[in-house]
């Protein structure tokens, strides 16, 4: 069996709803070719974001004001369903004034209550008469064109519309009798037959609704015609009518603008109430015949509500409904049983007003918005009816087009607007009507707005709308489909809106979140260089800390040196085997000390030096220990460290006046212990051998020292000081005694030979072995080979107090620069001897330099500025006698002291 397709829809036109899209561009210049994800072979690869298509969405143009689908082809009157018709009737134009128009201008102007403003109106639109015109044409039977008046023809805003789909349209010269032929016969033979019918009249006040229903005298209206068919249709049966019929006359008004009544127009008729959807109350007059029938409609007439206004001398101010009931009776076998009761409803509307044209005030105002409303919930009822029963086709009907330019404006979408928002809630219900709901809306209002506001001349018939609840017809299904159609290219439509919108706006909020993350971004930036300068910061302030700490160590130990030596040197002292190498540990825990200032070193360097007198002061050291071996050495670490701790160094340095003889022994203590530290720093069990025999021997040739203490006898302090001072700083003169290879020695020892009497001195002696630092051995090995006596080369810097820093570091052997210096210094000292050192304390190359006070200087400046000239000469052999007392000198010392300054050329 072969299937054909479907025969194409009439007058269909392909609307293109996708918007017009750009060109797509070649591979080559797609600026997005490289956002395509990566194949299978570029796994490895992570694939890009491919970024939202905002530019292609937003790029697209969504037409505001599609084109409409074409309504389908109007329908025809056959194809139209025989249940609903639209007609439409042009109230011919006003003759000439007559002498009862005078009269019922005269009757108008005695009208109550009337608007002054109306009235002016009136008066105006009077003078305007003349000039008026039909604004209205018949284009076929089924449209008609809707023209605005000369005076508004220039304005944009009312275009000529053409309405068109009705029924029929009458002319404004049709008459009665051809208006009911076409239009209220077959109803009329459909009631016959037993169906039931309606005829409404609707239409604007004036517009000749009344005259249409019931008419005049001459020209009757529809239900005259309508009951002179119906009873000259029905059979006679015997003596009787095959049927029986009844007319009810009532009517719906609102009396002051109050509560709407109902009051039955037939004779002894009274108020109805309705009780759900029944009328109780309303009585049923049979009629006989035709006169009869127009009786009773013409004393209900006389009983209906009518009023004077400026729109109608008499205008119907209710809603009439008239009722004709047929009844079949059983005389008639023919007829059908089912079809006995048929009822035939013609309607007359209260017409709907405009205060401006009709100038009603008070309750006659309230009357009129009554009527309106009326009339709005007539049209409503309507409505719901048509799409109740899917029978939509006084909307298929009812179309318009627009001749000159699309009613699109202003007036007319506020118009529709106003009756959208009405409707809108009850439209809902139901589906593939909008479109037809919106044609017929327009057409509507347009007719009002037209016929109100300019063709008060135009005279327009009432629209008739013929309704027949028994029969249904099925709808077409062209226009079901195409209702469908609309529908949904308006919901895809308003939701392409609605994304674009919602795009938009996403992409401003995305254009302002990029913004806010670029300057997230860039603070970030700042604070991470911000950072970066502060932890620089941090790093020199925790060094400059230290150095600080370390510095405000040394100046409090040098300030209170007396009161916590301990933990400052204690602490420094633990990273290290050996008491000597505190100073040497300080200087490589701060090597900035070494560029401290004079006056910072004058704190610091008597702090070591008193150290040192603290070592000195040990009272636990002896003199055979100078023979003691590395290990001895660290006890003598510990020795030292608790002679730090002795209370008697605390006084020494403090006080600076010890005893001389607890200075002179404890300092001979300590120098016997030196060179045991100083074989220890240099890790050589040769040298330190050497050394020890050097000091052992210094040990045993105690003359020169001896002589030296003894030199000084009046100044003990500095006599101590100073012997100190010059056995650290003069290592090579005692290393010289010990060799004694030179002659200057010997006969130092003559001279301390001269100073055995004094016990203290021999002590001292035991004292000639280097006692200081590092210095020592470097000094001790370095001035080994020297024949020069150190005084001699300290001489040279006796005035170089504060040249502290540009002495040669105690421990650290010598460089190429400190034998410059030392040869600056007059220190004969070979170039070898300085490499061997240099060799032997590689280890310590690296250590920072910390220099020694020029402790030489301040002895020859003290030796210096001992008036011993003025001294008197003490009478000898007073070894054995009583004690010097602090402030005299010995003999020996004053002779020590003059060969000193004799030797080193004070
Ligand atoms: N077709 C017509 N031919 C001649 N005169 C007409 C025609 N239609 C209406 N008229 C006249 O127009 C005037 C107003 O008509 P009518 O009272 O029927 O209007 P209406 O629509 O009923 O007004 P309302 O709604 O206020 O009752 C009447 O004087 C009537 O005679």
């Amino acid at each position: 069996m072969e299937m054909k397709s479907p025969p194409p829809c009439p007058n269909t036109v392909t609307v293109r709803r996708n918007p017009p899209r750009r060109a797509r561009p070649t591979p080559s210049t797609n600026p997005h070719q490289n956002l395509i994800p990566p194949s299978s072979s570029s796994k490895s690869n992570k694939p890009d974001i491919l970024p939202f298509p905002m530019q292609d969405i937003l790029s697209m143009e969504i037409p505001q004001n599609p084109q409409p689908h074409p309504p389908p082809s109007s329908p025809t009157p056959a194809s139209v369903s025989e249940n609903l018709r639209v007609y439409l009737r042009i109230r011919p134009l006003v003759p000439p004034k007559t002498s009862k128009d005078v009269v019922d201008q005269k009757r108008k102007k005695i009208a109550w209550p009337q608007n002054p403003v109306a009235k002016n109106g009136i008066r105006e639109k009077n003078t305007k008469k003349k000039s008026c015109k039909i604004c209205i044409s018949v284009n076929d039977p089924q449209s008609v064109t809707l023209s605005p008046p000369p005076a508004l023809q220039d304005s944009k805003r009312i275009k000529s519309v053409v309405y068109e789909g009705f029924s029929r349209v009458f002319a404004a010269d049709s008459s009665q009798n051809e208006v009911y032929d076409i239009m209220v016969k077959p109803l009329v033979e459909d009631f016959l037959n037993g169906r039931n019918g309606m005829l409404a009249a609707l239409g604007p006040s004036g517009s000749g609704k009344t005259h249409t229903v019931f008419g005049t005298a001459r020209e009757p209206g529809m239900v005259p015609l309508a009951l002179q068919h119906i009873f000259k249709q029905t059979k006679e049966c015997g003596s009787k009518l095959s049927r029986s019929f009844y007319i009810s006359i009532f009517e719906i008004y609102s009396e002051g603008g109050k509560a709407e009544r109902m009051l039955d127009l037939s004779p002894g008729g009274a108020d109805l109430t309705m009780q759900q959807s029944t009328v109780k109350g309303l009585q049923e007059v049979a009629i006989a015949d035709t006169a009869h029938a127009e009786s009773l409609i013409a004393s209900a007439m006389l009983r209906r509500s009518t009023a004077m206004t400026n729109a109608n001398s008499q205008s119907s101010r209710s809603q009439c409904i008239i009722n004709i009931h047929s009844l079949l009776n059983k005389c008639d076998k023919e007829l059908d049983v089912q079809s006995n009761n048929a009822v035939l409803t013609i309607v007359d509307l209260a017409g709907a007003e405009r205060e401006r044209r009709t100038g009603n005030q008070g309750s006659r105002l309230l009357e009129s918005n009554f009527i309106n409303n009326t009339s709005m919930v007539f049209g409503l009822c309507l409505r719901v009816y048509m799409q109740a029963t899917q029978r939509d086709f006084f909307e298929q009907l009812t179309r318009f087009n627009n001749v000159d330019e699309q009613p699109n404006s202003v007036h007319h979408k506020r118009h529709i607007q106003s009756l959208y928002g009405v409707e809108e809630p009850k439209r809902k219900k139901y589906c593939g009507l909008d479109a037809n709901e919106k044609k017929e809306g327009k057409s509507t209002g347009d007719e009002h707005l037209l016929l109100e506001e300019g063709c008060t001349k135009v005279t327009d018939g009432p629209r008739i709308s013929k309704f027949n609840s028994i029969d249904t017809a099925p709808v077409k299904s062209d226009c079901g489909d195409w209702a469908i159609r609309e529908r949904n290219h308006q919901i895809m439509q308003n939701f392409a809106k609605a994304l674009w919108n919602v795009l938009k706006e996403y992409k401003e909020k995305l254009t302002v979140a990029e913004k806010e993350n670029g300057n997230l971004n860039e603070k970030l930036r700042s604070e991470k260089s911000r950072y970066i300068e502060l932890e620089k910061e941090l790093e020199d302030f925790k060094s400059c800390c230290t150095c600080s700490k370390e510095n405000s160590v040394e100046a409090l130990k040098v300030d209170t040196d007396i009161h916590a030596p301990v933990h400052v040197e204690g602490n420094e002292c633990s990273n290290f085997d050996e008491a000597p190498n505190v100073v040497e540990s300080k200087c490589d825990k701060s090597p900035i000390v070494c560029s401290l200032k004079p006056g910072q070193d004058q704190y610091l360097f008597p702090d070591v030096h008193s150290k040192v007198e603290a070592k000195s002061h040990s009272p636990n050291l002896k003199a055979s220990e100078c023979t003691g071996t590395l290990t001895h050495d660290q006890d003598v670490t510990g020795q030292v460290d608790e002679s730090v701790h002795s209370p008697n160094l605390k006084e020494s340095k403090c006080s600076s006046t010890p005893t001389w003889d607890q200075d002179i022994s404890t300092q001979a203590e300590v120098k016997s212990y030196s060179p045991t530290l100083k074989a220890s720093e240099c890790t050589s069990s040769q040298h330190d051998q050497d050394v020890t025999s050097q000091v052992g021997e210094s040990v045993h040739s105690p003359n020169h020292k001896e002589s030296k203490c003894g030199s000084t006898p009046t100044r003990d302090q500095d006599i101590s000081t100073q012997s100190e001072v010059k056995s650290h700083h003069s290592p090579n003169l005692k290393a010289f005694e010990c060799t004694g290879t030179a002659t200057h020695d010997q006969d130092l020892t003559s001279q301390a030979g001269e100073n055995d009497p004094s016990p203290n001195l021999k002590e001292s002696r035991c004292s000639s072995t280097p006692t200081w630092d590092q210095d020592i051995s470097t000094e001790v090995d370095m001035n080994s080979h020297s024949p020069q006596p150190e005084a001699s080369k300290c001489g040279s810097t006796q005035d170089q107090d504060e040249d502290f820093l540009t002495k040669k570091p105690l421990h650290v052997p010598l460089s190429k620069e400190d034998a410059a210096f030392i040869k600056q210094c007059n220190l004969d000292v070979p170039d070898c001897e300085i490499r061997s050192n240099t060799s032997c304390k590689a280890s310590n190359l690296k250590k920072p330099k910390r220099r020694l006070p020029p402790v030489s200087s301040i002895l020859l400046r003290d030796i210096s500025a001992l008036g011993i000239e003025d001294e008197p000469q003490k009478p000898k052999g007073n070894r054995g006698g009583k004690k010097l007392s602090a402030g005299e000198r010995t003999q020996g010392s004053i002779s020590l002291i003059r060969l000193l300054q004799s030797n080193l050329r004070l």
